[in-house]
């Protein structure tokens, strides 16, 4: 299997190069750069720090559509819609971890979906994935007498707030309490605000150094709480994962999955 990765100088793109070459089964065709880009035409392996790979990138997906067989696409929300729908229209695969999407962007990618095969998670780390699984877990145990909190840490270079895998713990937690994330959640506090009311999920926001991306869900109740915590401590994780996504993608021609698809975790 062929894969392309795009944005294949961002923190992301370099590990997915990486990871790529160094996992069995798949090999990279393609590697896309921002239009423009000095780097253009230089080795995807010189630009990911992993050696010459003989692939030079490129500055647009619709110069090497004919190179891969899946896409992997850790850059932005507007910029991932319109690869999806070039994808969809070749009927390429497509791995997408970008996160801030909205609503109607989520739709999109839901509507791309019929056309070809999709994986779209905020985070593809197998621990993150489990921790998933642990919370719902932990929720429908304790129930709405436990307070829950969500605190996430990430580096100065994050954009989108709160991450995606802090919103995926919060639907995941909502859910198994009967609650829709849209009426409860609470984003950040400030001032005058009165106590807490029982059935909010707060969430709480870090942006310091190069924090690699931390996650803690508080459950609490008068005498004890329960801290659940995910901490990576590289970018590998997420690229592993990603072309583990990419893998899994072979045989499959349509429909929107996520890594808890991919990890058998449903
Ligand atoms: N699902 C998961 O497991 C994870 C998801 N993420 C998400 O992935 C996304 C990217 O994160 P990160 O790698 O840190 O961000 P970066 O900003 O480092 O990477 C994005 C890259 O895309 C490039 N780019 C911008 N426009 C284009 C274009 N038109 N064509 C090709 N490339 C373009 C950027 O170039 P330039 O810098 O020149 O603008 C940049 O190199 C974020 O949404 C983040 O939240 C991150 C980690 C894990
Ligand atoms: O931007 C990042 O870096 C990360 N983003 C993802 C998110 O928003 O959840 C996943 C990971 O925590 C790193």
């Amino acid at each position: 299997m062929r894969i392309a990765v795009i944005g294949a100088a961002g923190r992301m793109g370099k590990n997915l190069i990486q990871a790529t070459v160094e996992s069995e089964g798949v090999s990279l065709g393609a590697a896309i750069l921002k239009p423009g880009s000095s780097l253009i035409g230089a080795d995807a392996g010189e630009i990911a720090g992993v050696g010459k790979l003989g692939v030079a990138a490129v500055g647009s997906i619709e110069e090497c559509v004919d190179d891969f067989d899946v896409l992997i696409d850790f850059t932005s929300p507007a910029l991932s819609i319109a690869n999806a729908a070039v994808c969809a229209e070749h009927a390429k695969a497509v791995v997408v971890g970008t996160t801030g999407l909205n609503d109607a962007e989520k739709a999109q990618l839901q509507t791309f979906a019929e056309k070809t095969a999709i994986v779209f998670a905020p985070n593809m780390s197998v621990g993150v994935n489990l921790t998933l699984k642990l919370l719902a877990m932990a929720a429908e145990i304790l129930g709405d007498d436990y307070d829950v909190e969500i605190v996430e840490a990430h580096h100065r270079h994050k954009v989108d707030s709160p991450s995606g895998t802090a919103l995926r713990m919060g639907e995941v937690v909502a859910e198994a309490l009967g609650r829709d994330l849209k009426e409860c959640a609470v984003y950040g506090r400030e001032g005058q605000i009165g106590p807490r009311t029982q059935k909010e999920i707060g969430f709480e926001t870090i942006r310091a150094g190069d924090v690699v991306g931390d996650h803690s869900v508080w459950f609490a109740t008068e005498g004890e709480r329960i801290e659940i915590t995910h901490k990576a401590s590289s970018r590998m994780t997420f690229a592993k994962g990603a072309v583990r996504a990419a893998s899994w993608l072979a045989d499959k021609q349509t429909g929107l999955f996520d890594m808890q698809d991919v990890l058998n975790l449903k």
